[in-house]
């Protein structure tokens, strides 16, 4: 490859982009300052020849993949202890080399210790007692022992009240027995359970006195520190009393029980790492979206006029409306990330003090966000890599790992339907308490006005679309709680009520949750631009109505349905629609630019920032070891006889 080229479109749409791409990279990490010790972490890890890849992951087998993986996890970790050494590695650091976009870079295939920091630290951090964070978290930082989160068994995931794993507690011995009695029961998921994690939480039944309290998180050691062979299984297997994590509810050595001023605190961890999802969500978005704007300024491909020369793909407008949308969605759940862990850091300090009346709106907020966010993230990232067609498909483009990385997302740490139905459960008492005359919380507050008032007159404004989005919301919530009330007036009884109301239910808090998205998004741009230069405060503003205009329009059916808008206001919405892809496109490449994502994160030959895309491609197919001989064996063994037998 030609050494130190630019790709000439690219060079032209630098030249173009209205803002100073700098800019925006110093606001999305927060000053120069904090982007020159981002930008010194990552050179640290990614510049470390025993972390770059050799050949690319996709050749490995499982196994190697998974060797490769450890030690990698292992240099990382040292190196991260250099840096706490130098007061370097804060806890966000930490979160960003251990997983993050830093991270799923150096780890391609996964971190084999992503579950001791996400779920074992933070399980003893907000689970135990003083004592037991002094025994354990000491330990787990400093990898004296390795941890997993062991909840999910082969038959329960979602209904933990159903988890089949008992931990009955022996006054006599003080001791409490773990079993695991039948195939259903068996822990099934937790990341690095198989070979890495040498203990565990492992959240299971409690019984005491005969009577179950239901589940309760213990700690419980799977491996022999020295020899890392497995303990024996989960039959009978006996732990010492002070193992159960004790913060919230529990078991005085006698054996009776204290109960946690909320069963729901047990639940806490999940709720940690929804918020920590939806910021990872966006992350991986942002990656994606890079790869595609950047690939699309570079490919020429076709005809807009057939005078002119093949334009950039770029310059296609159904192009600019798979990709811009994906660039406004990472500020739109970005922003409302750091909402939601702000209220998350401001909610826990709370409970710490015996507050939970914070706790429902919380939960209910987390598991939409979650929901909405690993969902569109996904949806994104697929656009992204059907933007660009055939190359997108390739592994190297990095797009099929990230979208699966993504996917999972949809899964774990609360399957997305099931997180929606509890967001609902919020929404229906909310609906309730607004129709009593009930005080509403700051995040339903909206259905009261909503309730007054069901018009308002189009106005090509972000406001506009946000009370547009709110009578949805609400419209979709009352439909609900009416259907819902209608059947428990005809005798349905209210399990099967919901059950049968069930789509409407998903769909209003997915309103709802998307209501809020632009909302918060709106606020963070408003308080932002007045900062900003007019330039980038102009180019946010844009994206930011974009979100909000394209995110209407996805829904018109909702919106002719429960607001009295016109035939004539979406033609007018259409319209501003394409005028924003048309203002956004001279910035899109820096936009992307000023993300500031390396190369070496990126990992694509699509998206590098000096948009030698085809010279990339190409030394990267040269990788596979499928291309080192001409001939491969296969011919001489089966192809051929194969051939002759024909002859
Ligand atoms: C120490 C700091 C360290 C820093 C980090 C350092 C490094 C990090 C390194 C890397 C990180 C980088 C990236 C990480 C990114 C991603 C994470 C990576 C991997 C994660 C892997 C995934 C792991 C898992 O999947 S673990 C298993 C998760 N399992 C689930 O989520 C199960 C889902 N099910 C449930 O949550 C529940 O069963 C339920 C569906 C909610 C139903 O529960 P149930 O008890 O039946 O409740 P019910 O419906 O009856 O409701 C009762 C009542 O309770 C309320 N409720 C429910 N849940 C909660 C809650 N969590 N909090 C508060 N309240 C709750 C519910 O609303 C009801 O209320 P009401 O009756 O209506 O009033
Ligand atoms: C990559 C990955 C990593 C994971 N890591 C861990 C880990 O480290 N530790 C751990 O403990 N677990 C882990 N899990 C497990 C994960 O948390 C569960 O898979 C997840 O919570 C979903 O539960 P489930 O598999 O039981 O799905 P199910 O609940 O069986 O879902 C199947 C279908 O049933 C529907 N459904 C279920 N209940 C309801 C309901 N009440 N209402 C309506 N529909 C419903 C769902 O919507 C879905 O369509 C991991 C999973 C994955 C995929």
């Amino acid at each position: 490859m030609p050494a130190n080229t630019m790709n000439e479109d690219l060079k032209r749409e630098r030249q173009r982009c209205s803002f100073d791409p700098k800019e925006l990279t110093y606001l999305l990490d927060g000053g120069e300052e904090k982007t020159e010790e981002r930008r010194q972490r990552e050179k640290f890890f990614l510049d470390d020849p025993e972390l770059s890849e050799t050949a690319p992951s996709d050749y490995l087998s499982h196994k190697e993949k998974y060797e490769h993986a450890v030690k990698k996890a292992c240099i990382v970790f040292k190196k991260v202890q250099q840096l706490q050494a130098q007061g370097k590695a804060g806890m966000q650091n930490f979160r960003e080399v251990l997983g993050g976009q830093l991270g799923s870079a150096i780890l391609r295939d996964g971190n084999p210790l992503g579950l001791h920091y996400v779920m074992f630290i933070p399980t003893i951090m907000g689970q135990g007692t003083i004592e037991q964070q002094a025994e354990w978290i000491s330990k787990a930082w400093n990898l004296e022992i390795i941890g997993t989160y062991a909840q999910t068994e082969l038959g329960h995931g979602t209904f933990i009240r159903g988890l089949e794993t008992t931990a009955t507690y022996d006054p006599a011995t003080e001791e409490f027995v773990l079993n695991s009695p039948t195939l259903t029961s068996y822990k099934w998921w937790p990341g690095g359970l198989g070979h890495t994690a040498n203990y565990a939480v492992v959240v299971a039944q409690l019984y005491s006195q005969g009577i179950c309290h239901g589940i309760h998180p213990f700690i419980v050691q799977l491996r022999d520190e020295e020899t890392h062979l497995p303990m024996p299984g989960f039959e009978n297997v006996r732990i010492p009393w002070n193992y159960m994590l004790m913060k919230n509810g529990k078991v005085l050595k006698d054996g009776s029980y204290v109960k946690s001023p909320s069963s729901k605190l047990t639940y806490g961890t999940m709720i940690f790492v929804r918020v920590v999802i939806v910021q990872d969500a966006a992350n991986y978005l942002r990656k994606a979206v890079t790869i595609a704007t950047r690939y699309s300024a570079v490919r020429h491909q076709s005809h807009i006029k057939e005078s002119a020369p093949e334009p950039q793909i770029l310059d296609f407008v159904t192009q600019q409306h798979k990709l811009f949308p994906q660039l406004a969605t990472y500020f739109a759940l970005h922003y409302s990330g750091a909402w939601l862990w702000d209220m998350y850091n401001n909610v826990t300090s709370e409970l710490e003090s015996g507050e939970l009346d914070r706790l429902p709106e919380l939960h209910a907020l987390a598991c939409c966000l979650k929901a909405v966010s690993a969902a569109d993230a996904a949806q994104g990232i697929e656009t992204c890599r059907l933007a660009c067609g055939g190359h997108g498909y390739m592994s190297c483009s990095s797009l099929p790992i990230t979208y699966g990385l993504v996917t999972a997302m949809v899964t774990y740490e609360g399957e997305n339907t099931v997180l929606l139905l509890q967001t609902a459960r919020y929404l229906m008492k909310a609906w309730q308490n607004c129709l009593d005359g009930q005080p509403l919380t700051p995040s339903v507050q909206y259905l009261n006005s909503v309730r007054r008032s069901f018009g308002g007159v189009y106005h090509k404004s972000v406001p506009w679309i946000i009370a547009s989005m709110q009578r949805i919301a609400a419209g979709k919530i009352e439909t609900a709680h009416r259907h819902m009330n209608d059947k428990i007036k005809r005798g349905v009884n209210s399990e099967d009520a919901w059950n049968e109301t069930s789509i409407e239910l998903v769909a209003a808090s997915e309103a709802h949750c998307k209501a809020f998205i632009v909302e918060t998004y709106y606020n963070s741009v408003q308080q932002i631009v007045p900062s900003v230069s007019q330039q980038l405060g102009k180019a946010l503003t844009e994206l930011c109505e974009l979100y909000a205009v394209n995110t209407l329009l996805k829904n018109i059916g909702d919106l002719l349905r429960y607001s009295n808008v016109t035939t004539g206001d979406l033609e007018n919405l259409q319209r501003w629609l394409e005028e924003l892809l048309a203002a956004i496109r001279p910035n899109a490449v820096g936009i992307v630019d000023g993300f500031d994502i390396n190369d070496a994160i990126i990992a694509s030959p699509l998206g590098a920032y000096d948009g030698n895309v085809y010279e990339r491609l190409f030394a990267e197919v040269s990788k596979s070891p499928l291309n080192a001989k001409p001939v491969n064996e296969s011919f001489h063994k089966y192809l051929k006889p194969l051939l002759k037998s024909k002859m």
